[in-house]
Formats: C-alpha cells, structure tokens, sequence
C-alpha cells in the first residue's frame, strides 16, 4: 500500500462527508508528496489554502490516516504553482470564481474565504455593453485587457461619473478572462470591501494571510477607489498591494468616479501610481448612445413582456430626458413595462408621464430657456436679441434653431411656450428647428460638437 493509495481513499472518503463542493475547493487541488517522520508533506496552490485546510480539515485528515495505518502528527503544506493549475476549483473552475452562487452553506463560505471578491453580474458582459463616442476608449481598453495575454497597460484604469456603466465594464473583463482561462484567479471586489477585508485581518492579527490572498491573484480589479481617499492605513496597504501585482506583472484594473489626480485625500503616491498605465474616462452619455443602450435594453423587457406594445416616441422622449445615468434609464423603462403589463395597457407618451412623474420631475434640468439662449448668443458671438429677433440671415437663424433644440432637449417646457420666448414664434418653427439641427448632427460634424459642448455647459 503506498501513501497516495491511502491519500485516495481518505479523499474518496472526504468527498462524501464534507460534501463534492468543498471537497473540491480544499482538498482536491492538493497533492500529496509523502510521509515522512509523521508529516504528511502536501503542495498547495496558495499557502491559504493549506492554513485553510490545516485549520478546518487538519484533524479529520490526521484520523483518517491513522485509520490507514499511518501516524501522521501534522500536515505540511509548501507552495507550489504546478497543484493550483492541475487542481479543479481554487485555482481552476468550470464557474467562475466570483459567479453568483445559490449556495449557503459553509462550503459557500469557504470558497469566498478563498477569494473574497463580489459576485459578478451575469448581465454585465461585452455583449451587453452599447459602445458610442462617449466610451469608445473605455470599451477598446477594457476589449484589449479582457483579451490577456502581454499585460498592455498596468493598471488599467477607468473612471467617469456615477451609472455610466464602469461596474459593467469591469465584471464584462472578469467573465471574459475567466471564460477563456479558467486557471485565472480574478479577483473583483469594491474598495470598501477591500478596506473591509483589511481591517479584519488587523483585527484578527492576520495581516499575513491578508497580504498573501491578494498577492496570488493574477487579476485584481478594485472598484470605486475614490472610497480608501483619506483612509490613511488602508491606502498604505492598497498601494503595497498594487505595487506587488504590478511588479509580478499581473493585471490590475480600478475604477474611479473621477481622475485619479483628481480624487481628493488620496496619496500623492497613489495618484500617480494610477496614472502609470492607461487612464480611460467614460464621458456622459449623448442622445445616440442613450437611444442605442434603451434599444438594447428593450430586447430584455420585450422577452419579458411579450405582450406589451411601445410607441417609439417614448423611447425617443426618454433618450432626451434622462441624461443623467444609465442606471435611472434602464429603471424608467423597466417601470414602463411593469406598469403596462400590470395594466394591460400601451406604453405611449401619456402612459409615459403618468408612470414616471417623479423621475421625470427628478432628471427635469435646472436649466432655463434664458440660460440656454445666453449661452448660445455668446458661443456664437451674438445678441440675446438676435435670437428673438426676426433675422433670418444665417449667422443667426442657425444658432437660433440650436437654442431652440437645447431648450426642447433641456427643459421640460412646451413647443408653443419656447416659440414665445424666441420672439412669439408658432410652435411649428420650433418643431422644425428641432428636427433641422438633429438632421445637421448627423451630416455636420461642427453643428455635433458644438450642440454637445453647449449642452455640457449648460448642465454643468
Ligand atoms: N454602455 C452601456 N451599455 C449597456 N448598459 C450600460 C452601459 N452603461 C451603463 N449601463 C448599465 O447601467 C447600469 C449602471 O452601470 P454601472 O453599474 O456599470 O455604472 P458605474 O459607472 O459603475 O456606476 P457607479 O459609479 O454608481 O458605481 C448597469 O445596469 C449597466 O448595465
């Protein structure tokens, strides 16, 4: 009888009383060397995964040889990288390592032990993401990394404003890298629950087991760093960190809602540290990238709710209103569909106002016609008479169309109310004004930008 045949049968064993999937998360991905002088030498993928089982299972393993005919004292565990790619689940899943799990047991809880990282979203993929102007460079970056191989850029980090889809980027990289190599210990977590993670481990004087769980990772993606800003020691554990990963050469990617020299009470040392790598910001979103994300979106509620019909112009209507955040978007559309399914009605305009009252109040911009038309005289050099004026010639007539459109796409106010600021004209030449500059943003690059960068000034 040689000591892996007794290894098998003590892991058959196991298998069956501490169930498949904590079988699978301890002690399958060990490997047994030999037994010498009462050790049982063992290689582990990570050195916590032999504390782990030292501390859980180290009893029950010393019994179960001893039940063999072997008197095993204790358990040894080097670390060897060889057991964690041979090894199935600590190291190498058929899920991934943070999939959302149904399971709540302890072995749930050992895993997690294992990587302490958030679940991921199974919405959030490549496939899922609309790419437009605003986050082209974001998507490309995130694209390249999620691809491995040669590390491009170290960190990768991306940062914009609040539901501009950073999380989806970030979990869009994880499934990716785990989907096409299973072996990846990819660990996402957000930086509270990094701090979180590092404070107990001060608290249980287990710093160690601390610092080498997040040096094993080959990916590490911190989401929403700005939260460690002013949070002295966390921050001096987090760059310590982030300066291992990277100098093994393994990935690591952060999300900020702002630029990192740009976050306030965060290390002078951090800042730029971030900034070593690519820096990619997902700008607001516009009208276009708005109308493609609810087009994506509408697929899921159609499924959902097949038998519930939409006018288009709501969707139309919505792209232009809620401009804050993707988040706040996708919800008006899904209350949309969940009344109109609840009420066995058409999703049209009316439905539209009635149902979202307080969001729409909520996104209804602070900005007013005045503003608006301030603004654009002095963008294009004019008079605020000029816009009321009766002038025709085109100096004027085109900024005037363009103040009209931001004042339907910036306000809550009527066709019939902005045709009185602009002079007392019919509502019709504000209906006209409106689809003139939308046809122009498609054929005149200069009328584009211009009509983005007033409107960003506007709701600045
Ligand atoms: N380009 C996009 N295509 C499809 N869905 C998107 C896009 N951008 C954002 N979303 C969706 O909007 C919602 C909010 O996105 P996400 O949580 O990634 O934002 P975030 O930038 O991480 O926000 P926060 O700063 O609040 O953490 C998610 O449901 C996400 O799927």
């Amino acid at each position: 009888m040689s000591d892996t045949d007794a290894w098998g049968r003590i892991c058959t064993d196991m298998k069956s009383t501490i169930g498949k999937e904590a079988y699978q998360s301890w002690i399958d991905p060990l490997a047994l060397h030999k037994i010498e002088q009462g050790i049982a030498h063992f290689a582990a993928p990570t050195s916590f995964i032999g504390r782990w089982v030292d501390r859980n299972y180290g009893e029950r393993i010393r019994s179960s040889f001893a039940r063999e005919g072997y008197s095993v004292t204790r358990l040894d565990f080097s670390v060897s990288p060889a057991a964690r790619k041979a090894a199935t689940p600590a190291g190498q899943r058929s899920a991934p390592l943070n999939a959302p799990s149904a399971k709540t047991t302890a072995t749930a809880h050992a895993a997690d032990e294992e990587l302490p990282g958030s679940p991921l979203d199974p919405r959030f993929t490549f496939d899922s993401f609309v790419v437009g102007k605003p986050n082209e460079l974001a998507h490309a970056a995130a694209r390249r990394v999620a691809e491995g191989g040669e590390v491009a850029f170290n960190p990768l980090v991306l940062y914009g404003g609040v539901g501009l889809g950073k999380t989806h980027l970030m979990h869009a990289i994880a499934w990716k890298l785990q989907q096409d190599n299973p072996g990846f210990r990819v660990l996402y977590l957000s930086a509270e629950q990094f701090m979180y993670r590092f404070v107990q481990a001060l608290r249980f004087r287990d710093t160690i087991s601390f610092k080498q769980m997040f040096r094993s990772v080959d990916v590490l993606m911190v989401d929403d760093v700005q939260f460690i800003a002013g949070k002295d020691s966390t921050q001096e554990e987090f760059f310590h960190t982030f300066n291992a990963l990277i100098d093994q050469n393994k990935q690591v990617i952060i999300s900020a809602d702002r630029a990192p020299g740009e976050i306030d009470g965060m290390e002078d040392r951090i800042k730029s540290r971030l900034q070593w790598g690519l820096v990619a910001d997902i700008h607001p979103t516009d009208y276009e990238l708005r109308l493609g994300i609810l087009q994506a979106k509408l697929d899921a509620q159609r499924a959902q709710h097949p038998n519930v019909t939409i006018d288009p112009k709501v969707i139309d209507f919505l792209a232009h209103r809620i401009s804050s955040n993707v988040r706040v978007l996708e919800g008006a559309l899904t209350r949309l569909y969940a009344f109109a399914s609840l009420v066995g009605r058409h999703i049209d305009l009316d439905m539209t106002h009635e149902c979202l009252t307080d969001l729409l109040r909520a996104s209804e911009r602070k900005v007013t016609i005045e503003e608006i038309m301030r603004k654009v005289a002095e963008y294009y050099h004019l008079r605020m008479n000029d816009l009321m004026s009766a002038r025709r010639a085109r100096v004027v007539a085109r900024p005037r169309q363009v103040a009209m459109y931001l004042a339907k796409t910036l306000t809550s106010k009527s066709l019939p109310e902005i045709g009185r600021k602009f002079g007392g004209r019919d509502h019709t030449t504000v209906i006209h004004a409106v689809k003139r500059v939308e046809e122009l943003k498609q054929t005149d690059s200069q009328i584009a930008d211009d009509v983005e960068l007033l409107r960003r000034m506007l709701e600045a």
